[in-house]
């Protein structure tokens, strides 16, 4: 893994309809993520947070069943040439959210300098939605879909060019919340998922075995992109999409450190916590605790 790395903060909440995860990279700032990065010998730029302009009328669904449109377009626009900027420094980025819809920039500035990126979606849902069969119109539901080449133009084509990543290249770990439009494009591309259903009859150390071996023999880069509703709303109450039965504390944390040893990972993204909806910034000390061991922390 690279020394150098930028933090990237994106205080986005226009992706869906609960105010306050546009505070989560303030809260994972405070939850202390520079020093617990700096204590394991990374040398760390915090280059602040990607300007997110005000909200159309609120709850306006707007454009194609596409809540907040231009300003999540605009702003994911601004942190792909960021990203990429980073890339091009050789710094590794790592960006803190914000809600999910960021996944659209961060894959825009990153796939731009991979022949065949791959990414690693820690998730309870799959973010494979568009404006024709999302349930809400919330972006965040189709992050993953974008960037597939599925969705609005002004979303799939930022920085000019779609797609971002091969349905291949694609591995989906902790869903447990798929709209149906959603199971349908997982069959039809033959997307890798592994549910709660593979996780409770694998256990997550073959699951991340499998996902890391697969994903190892076949890209040149790999994007984590973890969600942190992916785990139990128990350990992370602060996220605005909660789902029932979900990964564990110490499953995500094997997972962070299967991740690190394997040292496969190029970009890493931390999205949807709320501190609003959070007891005691748990949600945000817990995402830290995660950076740590994916970046090297052990426990001897
Ligand atoms: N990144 C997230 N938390 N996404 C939740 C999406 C929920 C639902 N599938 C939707 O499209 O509206
Ligand atoms: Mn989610
Ligand atoms: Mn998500």
């Amino acid at each position: 893994m690279q020394n150098n790395m930028s933090i990237i903060g994106v205080p986005m909440d226009l992706g869906q309809n609960r105010r306050g995860v546009d505070m989560g990279p303030s809260a994972i700032r405070y939850a202390g993520v520079v020093e617990r990065l700096e204590n394991l010998a990374y040398h760390i730029a915090d280059l602040g947070d990607v300007p997110v302009s005000r909200p159309d009328s609120k709850d306006n669904v707007q454009e194609g069943n596409l809540r907040n449109l231009k300003q999540v377009a605009d702003s994911n626009q601004q942190l792909a040439k960021m990203v990429t900027q980073e890339i091009h420094k050789n710094r590794f980025p790592l960006v803190l959210g914000g809600d999910h819809s960021i996944a659209i920039g961060s894959m825009a500035g990153i796939a731009k300098h991979y022949d065949n990126p791959g990414v690693i979606w820690y998730d309870a849902h799959g973010d494979l939605n568009s404006g024709d069969t999302s349930p809400s119109g919330n972006i965040h539901g189709m992050p993953l879909a974008v960037s597939l080449g599925i969705g609005h133009e002004k979303l799939t084509n930022i920085l000019d060019y779609t797609p971002k990543v091969k349905a291949e290249n694609i591995v989906i770990i902790g869903a447990r919340s798929l709209d149906p439009g959603e199971k349908e494009l997982i069959r039809e591309q033959g997307i890798t998922v592994y549910s709660m259903h593979e996780i409770d009859r694998l256990g997550m150390s073959q699951v991340m075995a499998k996902a890391i071996d697969y994903l190892k023999q076949r890209t040149d880069g790999v994007h984590l992109s973890l969600d942190l509703d992916g785990l139990d709303p128990d350990e992370a109450p602060g996220v605005g999409t909660p789902v029932i039965g979900g990964l564990s504390y110490r499953e995500s944390h094997l997972a962070m450190e299967m991740l690190s040893e394997a040292d496969i990972l190029t970009s890493a993204e931390f999205v949807e916590v709320n501190p609003i909806l959070d007891d005691q910034n748990k949600t945000a000390t817990l995402a830290v605790g995660l950076i740590g061991s994916l970046f090297g922390e052990k426990l001897k």
